[in-house]
């Protein structure tokens, strides 16, 4: 005091310890958690699997009345059991919530027990007792854990995986990032720096963040739970190498326990395979199959795996159509437009993508590319336009055919015959989701046979794939069109490259101080 005199407040042991905002929002959160409302009767299939009234509301918004059969299966032994999950269904079977779930409860029940830890700091305080870890030290630690991480193999997957869960997690604070490459890294820098609890990357610029020192990535040794969806695709030659990295770093910290969930539609196939498989790469597979295994130390895992033979879904109707290669144009444009409806159209290489939008953009069509060699602003901005509009067409190589959840989508053609049957699965797997109906008809020219046999064979299928109905009558003013078409896209294709040429000459005479006269070239000293 300034007269000299102790304060008399001083004197009075006051044993209570300050609180950040942190443990304000939390405690605020809970009390607002008490006052949702969940109608437990209309959710009764969920109750068995104890999820909390946060998440509930989550999937009462969602109208997710009842689990889907694999999540049925995971979900007692992942939260209950807290075992590692080895998943397989077909595609569009609600795999992400059979590991999101787990992993969403899982953070929530950490977190109860940290706002418990608090509550019993707070009551230690109260009492002048010493509690171990204060409330304090916590909150004046700037890092906030990262509890979880979700590794997929392509960019859009990451972003749709991100959106799913965030529609569940509404009511649960938990907050999600995405880290992909193609984005600006300062960006992603700067939602790390909030201190997300679940991370859902592609590997590459997950390492490369990593690699850089990210201070919030740098608990990935730590995290709690793993997932890695698509599972096969990231072993294959081009993700692999970048994976078996993370999965290094990931373990590093021997005794740290965390639950693993490895999933795909077409895994076990890639894992333990069919004999036919075997004999080609599945014996690599299989051998990085079990070194994921092995790294993550996954001993006594569930194995889920609800494929039928065919891993297609049941809704689907496969048919093919057999021609020569030049008249597949011809079929395609007859279907895309005998058959309105939101269609994705397969091919494989960017090369046919490009040229398909030419020839489909002047026959009126109007379809949206998307391929590997796009700037990532434009293929998300295509691939929310085809979800936006009803009858949209997608011209997509295989960067489109794992995991992508668009509703709707009626029809996948599969423009060039895929060369892997998991690639067939995965591309006919964006139709007839959630049990919806869908058509998908592979295009196979006399080159093609072998693959579609070898298909057929591993997809142990006894019979081949109906032919699809074509009314010919309709065929040959398909066919003048489309020749029509293609004579105008050549045109153009010879005027770009001459207006290529005569641009490049130009400069090159304007560099020589040339003057160049007319075209055929004269050229003029
Ligand atoms: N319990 C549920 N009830 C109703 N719809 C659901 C349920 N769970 C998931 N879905 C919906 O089913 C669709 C497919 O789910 P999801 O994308 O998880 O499938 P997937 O098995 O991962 O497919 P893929 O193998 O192609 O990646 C999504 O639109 C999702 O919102």
């Amino acid at each position: 005091m300034t007269n000299g005199k102790q304060n008399p407040l001083a004197m009075v042991q006051f044993p209570l310890q300050s609180v950040g905002v942190q443990w304000i929002k939390q405690k605020i959160k809970k009390e607002q958690n008490e006052s949702l409302n969940v109608d437990y009767v209309e959710l009764q299939a969920w109750n068995v699997f104890g999820l909390p009234k946060s998440i509930m509301c989550g999937l009462q918004d969602l109208k997710f009345h009842e689990p889907t059969q694999i999540q049925s299966l995971t979900l007692p032994a992942a939260i209950l059991g807290k075992r590692d999950i080895l998943g397989s269904s077909e595609t569009g079977s609600g795999k992400t919530l059979a590991f999101g779930l787990p992993i969403l409860a899982g953070i929530i029940e950490f977190k109860n027990q940290c706002t418990y830890l608090d509550d019993a700091d707070m009551l230690s305080a109260d009492t002048g007792s010493n509690h171990t870890e204060s409330i304090a030290s916590k909150e004046n630690s700037k890092i906030k854990p990262l509890y979880a991480l979700i590794l997929t193999p392509t960019r859009e997957l990451a972003i749709q995986i991100k959106n799913h869960l965030d529609a569940v997690a509404k009511y649960t604070g938990i907050n999600i990032a995405t880290i992909v490459g193609g984005m600006a890294a300062v960006k992603q820098e700067r939602l790390l720096q909030k201190g997300p609890e679940i991370v859902v990357a592609t590997p590459g610029r997950l390492w490369e963040l990593i690699q850089q020192g990210n201070s919030h990535l740098s608990q990935v040794d730590n995290i709690k739970y793993l997932a890695i969806d698509e599972t096969d695709r990231m072993l294959e030659k081009g993700h692999f190498h970048e994976l078996h990295n993370l999965l290094e770093k990931i373990n590093l910290n021997k005794g740290h326990k965390r639950q693993n969930f490895v999933f795909s539609a077409t895994l076990v196939r890639a894992s333990s395979g069919n004999k036919s498989r075997m004999k080609f790469k599945d014996m690599n597979s299989t051998q990085k199959m079990q070194k994921i295994i092995n790294i993550l130390g996954i001993t006594n895992p569930k194995l889920v795996d609800i494929t039928s033979g065919a891993g297609t879904s049941s809704t689907l109707t496969e048919c093919r159509i057999s021609c020569d290669m030049p008249e597949k144009d011809y079929y395609l444009y007859y279907f895309l437009k005998k058959h309105p409806g939101k269609t994705l159209v397969f091919c494989n290489s960017i090369g046919c993508v490009k040229r398909l939008c030419n020839l489909l953009n002047l026959l009126e069509c109007h379809p949206l590319p998307l391929h590997a060699s796009m700037p990532q602003r434009q293929r998300l901005k295509n691939l929310e336009r085809f979800r936006d509009f009803s009858n949209s067409i997608l011209i997509a190589t295989d960067v489109a055919a794992r995991g992508l959840d668009i509703p709707c989508v009626e029809h996948v053609l599969h423009y060039q015959t895929p060369r892997t049957s998991e690639n067939y699965i995965h591309r006919s797997g964006r139709t007839a989701r959630a049990s919806e109906e869908g058509i998908t008809v592979l295009f196979m020219e006399p080159n093609e046979v072998k693959n579609y046999l070898k298909i057929c064979s591993a997809l142990e299928k006894s019979k081949d794939l109906p032919i699809f109905p074509v009314h010919e009558n309709y065929l040959k003013a398909v066919k003048e069109r489309v020749n029509l078409a293609r004579e105008i896209d050549k045109l153009q294709l010879h005027i770009r490259k001459t207006n290529s040429e005569v641009g490049w000459i130009q400069k090159m005479a304007k560099n020589m101080d040339i003057i160049v006269a007319e075209y055929p070239f004269v050229f003029v000293h």
